[in-house]
C-alpha cells in the first residue's frame, strides 16, 4: 500500500510560512478574486480560499458581478483592480459565463497581478524558462513531489489532460524539473499503455475514476488533480483511489490532496508579486 500524500498538511504548512513572511512585512498584500455568477463548483474554492488567505494575514476581498454583466463591465473592473495600488493579486473565477470571452479577460489583467499565472506574457515566461507567475494547481503538485521524495531528474512524467490551467504549465514544469515529459489527451491512442510506463502520473482530466489500478506502474507516484462530484455528491478524483493506492509508491486523496495545494499556492504567488512589485523580490 503506497504512501498517501497529505496535502491538507503539506498547505498547512505553507500557510504558516507565508503567515509568518507576511507578519514581518510593514504591509498587507491584497488579494481581489472576482466572481461573475454563482458557479457552484467555485463555490468551496473561493469559500475556502477567503478564510486561508484572512487567516494568513493577506488583504483579501471577493467582488461578485451578476451572471448577466457584460463582458465590458468585467474588463472595466480589472482595469480598476490593475490601478488600485493596494491590490497584488486579481484571479478571476473561471469559468465565466458564455457572453464573456475569457481569453478577453485573461489578457486583460496585468502579468504582473496575474497570480493565476494564466496571462500569455507569465504562460510564456514558464516556457522559455523565464521568472514568472507560474499557475497554482501544478506549482502546488511540485511542492508535493518534492513532499514525496520524488526523484525528477531523468524520471518518466505523464501528465494525463493539456489545459492551458492545469496540464500544459505541468509539463512544463516537470520539464524545467528534468524529468522526460510526456503529455496524453482525449486523442492519445492507448492511454493506459502511456499511463503503465510513468514513474510519475498526473491525472488532471476531469473524469471521475478514468484511471484505474492496472493503468499504474508498480512503484510510481500518483497525482490526483481531478476534483469531480459523483452522483452521491462526494467530490472524486480521476483515479480510482482504492486500486491505484496498493501499486503506487505514493499517491495524493481527493479531498485533502491537490485542491488544498491549489489555494495556498495562490497566496504564496500573491505574496511574491506584492514583494516584486515592491521591488522587494526575495524578502
Ligand atoms: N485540484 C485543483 O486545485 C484543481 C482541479 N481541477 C480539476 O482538474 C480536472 C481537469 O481540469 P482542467 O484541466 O481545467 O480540465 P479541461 O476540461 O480544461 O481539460 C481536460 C483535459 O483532459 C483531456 N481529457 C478529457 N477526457 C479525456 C479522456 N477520456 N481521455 C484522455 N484525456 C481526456 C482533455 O483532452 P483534449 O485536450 O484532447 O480535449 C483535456 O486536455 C478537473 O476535474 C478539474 O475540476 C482544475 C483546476 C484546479
Ligand atoms: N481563476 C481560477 N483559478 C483557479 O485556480 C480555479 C478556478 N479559476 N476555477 C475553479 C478551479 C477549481 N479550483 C479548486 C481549488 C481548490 C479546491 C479545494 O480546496 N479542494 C479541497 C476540498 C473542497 C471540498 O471539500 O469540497 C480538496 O480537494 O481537498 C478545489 C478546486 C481552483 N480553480
Amino acid at each position: 500500500m503506497g504512501r498517501i500524500i497529505d496535502g491538507k498538511a503539506v498547505a498547512a504548512r505553507l500557510r504558516e510560512g507565508l503567515a509568518a513572511r507576511i507578519a514581518a512585512l510593514p504591509f498587507r498584500p491584497g488579494l481581489r478574486v472576482v466572481r461573475v455568477g454563482e458557479d457552484p463548483a467555485s463555490g468551496v474554492y473561493v469559500r475556502n480560499k477567503d478564510r486561508a488567505a484572512a487567516a494568513a494575514g493577506f488583504d483579501s476581498a471577493t467582488i461578485q458581478l451578476p451572471a448577466d454583466c457584460r463582458e465590458s463591465d468585467l474588463l472595466m473592473l480589472v482595469e480598476d483592480l490593475n490601478i488600485d495600488p493596494a491590490v497584488d493579486g486579481i484571479l478571476v473565477q473561471l469559468p465565466l459565463p458564455p457572453q464573456i470571452r475569457q481569453d478577453r479577460v485573461i489578457a486583460a489583467i496585468d502579468p504582473a497581478k496575474d497570480v493565476d499565472g494564466f496571462h500569455p506574457v507569465n504562460a510564456g515566461r514558464l516556457a522559455t524558462q523565464q521568472p514568472g507567475l507560474v499557475p497554482c494547481t501544478p506549482k502546488g503538485v511540485m511542492h508535493l513531489l518534492r513532499e514525496a521524495g520524488a526523484r525528477l531528474p531523468g524520471a518518466r512524467a505523464v501528465v494525463l489532460g493539456r489545459s492551458q490551467i492545469v496540464g500544459r504549465p505541468m509539463a512544463q514544469l516537470l520539464l524545467a524539473a528534468d524529468c522526460t515529459v510526456t503529455m496524453a489527451h482525449s486523442r492519445t491512442r492507448d492511454l493506459p499503455a502511456e499511463c503503465r510506463r510513468a514513474e510519475i502520473l498526473v491525472a488532471a482530466v476531469g473524469r471521475p475514476a478514468l484511471v484505474r489500478g492496472d493503468w499504474i506502474g508498480e512503484g510510481a507516484i500518483v497525482i490526483d488533480v481531478g476534483i469531480n462530484r459523483g452522483a452521491d455528491g462526494k467530490l472524486v478524483g480521476d483515479v480510482a483511489f482504492a486500486e491505484a493506492a496498493p501499486r503506487a509508491a505514493a499517491i495524493t486523496p481527493v479531498p485533502g490532496g491537490v485542491g488544498p495545494m491549489t489555494i495556498a499556492c495562490l497566496l504564496e504567488n500573491t505574496l511574491e508579486a506584492a514583494l516584486a512589485r515592491r521591488g522587494l523580490a526575495g524578502a
